[in-house]
């Protein structure tokens, strides 16, 4: 479980985070939304250690973040894993080294270990059989899975996942979302999302935190988010054709 604790964070006298209040729970998709521009991004790094927050506390499993001594602030990184916007794997490395990397970086295993717990990896996210091919080879979606088999390699007890879905066509982005989600349950992880793509929110959302004007403008799951009333969401999620569609079916009850 991650907790944070009245977070503020600003730039140049101009405050984005004024004084975020959530948590994200162990074992499930924990997702943060809100419209560009919202400070999503700021919050994340504020929770990878990267910015450190004017005010307030992040706190990993009962330990304070920015109490932690050095050391254990380089072993929590080693229980972090990540997966960013674009899939940024390493271009000339197999997609078995990129999974294998962080096992190279982080931990002592010898090179037939890294080699049998990537196969593992790559074989849970459907990709047996590309392990000698480069990046270059595979299309996005496959692309994507290897990122996300190289973020959770390690065995992460928390995963962050930075619009874990652009540029993916649709059914590509469900198999992904699913896939994060099946992950999450089966290791016990605590995943945090940044995300605008309804479809996820609607696929895998958990929990939810709604970020607007630097607060938490509404808190929830996926099943009340389509039933608040709250204006700031309902402008959020009706912004999409589909979405005013299905609240017009809803309404009519269809
Ligand atoms: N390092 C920085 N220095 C100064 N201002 C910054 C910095 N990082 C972010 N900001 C500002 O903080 C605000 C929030 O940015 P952030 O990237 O967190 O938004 P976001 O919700 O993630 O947006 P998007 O969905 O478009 O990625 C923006 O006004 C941005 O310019």
């Amino acid at each position: 479980m991650i907790e944070v604790k009245g977070l503020k964070k600003g730039f140049n006298g101009e405050e984005i985070l004024k004084g975020i209040d959530a948590t994200f729970l162990k074992g499930k998709t924990n997702m943060i939304i809100g419209a560009s521009g919202s400070g999503k991004s700021v919050f994340l790094k504020n929770m990878l250690g990267l910015f450190e927050p004017d005010a307030g506390e992040i706190i990993y499993d009962g330990e304070r973040l920015g109490e932690m001594e050095i050391e254990r602030k380089s072993d929590l990184r080693k229980e972090m894993g990540m997966l960013f916007q674009h899939s940024a794997l390493f271009d000339s490395m197999t997609v078995e080294e990129n999974v294998m990397f962080p096992l190279r970086m982080f931990t002592k295993m010898k090179k037939n270990e890294r080699q049998e717990r990537a196969n593992e990896i790559l074989e849970r996210v459907n990709l047996p059989g590309l392990n000698k091919k480069m990046p270059s080879e595979i299309s996005g979606g496959q692309q994507k899975r290897v990122a996300l088999a190289r973020a959770v390699v390690n065995y992460p007890r928390y995963l962050f996942c930075d619009e874990p879905n652009s540029g993916l066509d649709p059914k590509t982005a469900t198999i992904i979302d699913n896939l994060i989600q099946e992950i999450t349950h089966e290791r016990d992880i605590t995943t945090v999302i940044i995300s605008h793509d309804m479809n996820s929110v609607m696929e895998i959302g958990e929990t939810i935190v709604f970020l607007k004007d630097g607060l938490i403008a509404w808190e929830g799951t996926n099943k009340e988010i389509f039933k608040t009333d709250n204006k700031a969401v309902t402008d959020f999620v009706y912004s999409s054709e589909l979405f005013k569609k299905v609240r017009v079916a809803q309404n009519e009850g269809l």
